[in-house]
């Protein structure tokens, strides 16, 4: 049974990075999504953290225009905490897709995911409102095989795989091991019910052998490595080689 392709979706914080440093309004954050997409990307995905540092909410509103508008296919993933920002924006625009990140207001970048039971009572009623809202709930995830069933539990219905680790794990006599926590925690979310996502730290270099070994991945959501391949080749020759690196994984 040929399996789907996993989609790129292609994360847009470091194009606003850029242009909040002038007052003139480039790099365009929505030329960026439309060339991506026009080259084939399958989607779009913003992190718009309270401090604005990058994506700001009119980004977001300009975005969730724009894919509905020209490129109705195409996914739009908010990420964010939902116990900051990430609901009103959810409540607003219904994105296709909601991945709830456990970060602080003023964390440097993504580095955990969250954790089960701890985090269950308090999550459950938010991911019910998404989903009755028709948006689908992914959960930013440690490679934890051990705690799916508790994502699932919760109501998710896809877990991200944080996937820093495995980025800093290549070349080092530990990546056999920690590429198996990956496939082991991707195993386990989907006999859980689960669909798997993944981001963090994956590039040109490390895409293809994460997707090789870790089964069945639906999406994986790239900005930082990304949007600087993008200053070298451009958007769409970019976008073209990332498409290439998941074609490689069938
Ligand atoms: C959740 C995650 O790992 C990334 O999507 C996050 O958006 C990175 O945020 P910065 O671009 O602010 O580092
Ligand atoms: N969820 C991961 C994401 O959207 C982008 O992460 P990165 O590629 O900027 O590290």
């Amino acid at each position: 049974m040929s399996h789907p392709t996993t989609a790129l979706s292609v994360n847009l914080n470091k194009v606003a990075l850029v242009r909040n440093t002038r007052h003139l309004g480039i790099p365009s954050v929505p030329l960026a999504a439309a060339m991506c997409l026009d080259a084939g990307a399958q989607g779009i995905t913003v992190h718009p953290r309270p401090d604005e540092r990058h994506i700001r909410p009119h980004d977001v509103r300009e975005l969730s225009e724009l894919l509905r508008r020209d490129w109705p296919d195409a996914e739009f993933n908010i990420e964010g905490n939902p116990f900051h920002n990430l609901m009103e924006f959810v409540r607003e625009l219904r994105p296709h897709q909601a991945t709830f990140v456990p970060d602080s207001e003023d964390q440097f970048t993504s580095d955990h995911g969250w954790t089960f039971p701890d985090d269950a009572e308090r999550l459950r009623p938010l991911i019910e409102e998404c989903k009755a809202l028709g948006v689908r709930v992914s959960l930013f995830m440690d490679p934890a095989a051990e705690m799916m069933a508790g994502a699932k539990a919760v109501g998710a219905d896809r877990v991200e795989l944080y996937t820093e680790g495995y980025a800093a794990s290549r070349g080092t006599s530990r990546a056999g091991t920690v590429l198996g926590l990956y496939s082991q925690a991707a195993q386990a979310a989907q006999a859980a019910g689960l669909e798997v996502n993944a981001g963090h730290d994956l590039s040109r270099d490390n895409l293809t052998d994460f997707l090789r070994a870790v089964p069945g991945v639906r999406e994986v959501s790239i900005g930082h490595a990304f949007i600087a391949d993008a200053l070298e080749l451009g958007y769409a020759a970019t976008t073209r080689e990332y498409l290439r690196c998941i074609e490689d994984a069938r």
